[in-house]
């Protein structure tokens, strides 16, 4: 997979250069291109922002320095991530898909947004996801960028030493996950639940599934399947 991430901040986007993405990269399973917005700008201020059309606070973002930029990079078979505010939910599910891709163009937007006649122009050349990673307002695209990477990056196939870890993951069964424990066995007066010193597998899943269900219904009710009942778990209604 190839990533391109456009900012007015490619610092910001250091960390895909560590951890996960890094290792990525190494191994040529990602290739990643960090691009400076400024870098398709024309005037001696190398202008990115204006004022809004219709009035209202803050600044939009200028529509030529992004065209530009998606004249060059938005080829045939590129998909165009914009974060921004009023995108669909980012889920497991999301970027699972996004995997599946051969390309990604990130547009990290900042200050009130970018101008709409860019997304419109880009809609019509290209699969365009616009893309929000939760109900909270950010400053700009940049961390939902870093997070989406990372989210679609270790799914990819190969990129995982233990593909089984992918498996039992939170959100991969519809489910958070059960809580985990290691050595040693005694920790401050705390022990490892017995079952999993067991050493009985088919317990030990039973288990861990019962738990992952109790602290789904416990904090995320909305995600508990409605065949399941729990008569001693209290399950919040979803607001
Ligand atoms: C008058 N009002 C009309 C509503 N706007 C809403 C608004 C518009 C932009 C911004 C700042 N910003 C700029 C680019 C950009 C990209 C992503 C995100 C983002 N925030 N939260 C997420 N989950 C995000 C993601 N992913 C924020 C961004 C903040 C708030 C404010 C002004």
């Amino acid at each position: 997979m190839r990533i391109d991430v456009v900012s007015i901040f490619p610092d910001y986007l250091a960390p895909l250069g560590l951890s996960l993405p890094g290792k990525a990269q190494a191994t040529g399973l990602l290739e990643l291109h960090v691009h400076d917005l400024r870098g398709w700008t024309r005037d001696r201020h190398r202008t990115v922002d204006d004022t809004p059309y219709g009035g209202g606070a803050g600044m939009v973002m200028k529509p030529e320095p992004w065209g530009e930029a998606l004249d060059e990079l938005l080829e045939p078979g590129v998909t165009l991530v914009v974060p921004t505010p009023s995108g669909e939910p980012f889920t497991q599910a999301l970027a699972r898909e996004l995997a599946t891709r051969d390309r990604l163009l990130f547009a990290c937007g900042r200050y009130e947004g970018i101008d709409q006649r860019v997304l419109d122009e880009a809609h019509g050349r290209a699969e365009v996801r616009e893309i929000s990673i939760g109900d909270y307002v950010l400053n700009g695209g940049e961390v939902a960028a870093l997070a989406i990477t990372e989210a679609v990056v270790r799914l990819l196939p190969g990129f995982m030493g233990n593909p089984e870890s992918l498996v039992e993951e939170s959100h991969e069964d519809g489910l958070l996950e059960y809580p985990v424990y290691t050595k040693p066995a005694s920790w401050r007066g705390r022990e490892v639940p017995p079952v999993l010193l067991s050493g009985d597998h088919a317990a030990i899943a039973a288990w861990r599934h019962e738990q992952a269900v109790r602290r789904t219904a416990a904090r995320r009710p909305d995600l508990v399947p409605a065949s399941v009942v729990l008569d001693d778990v209290e399950v919040r209604p979803a607001r």
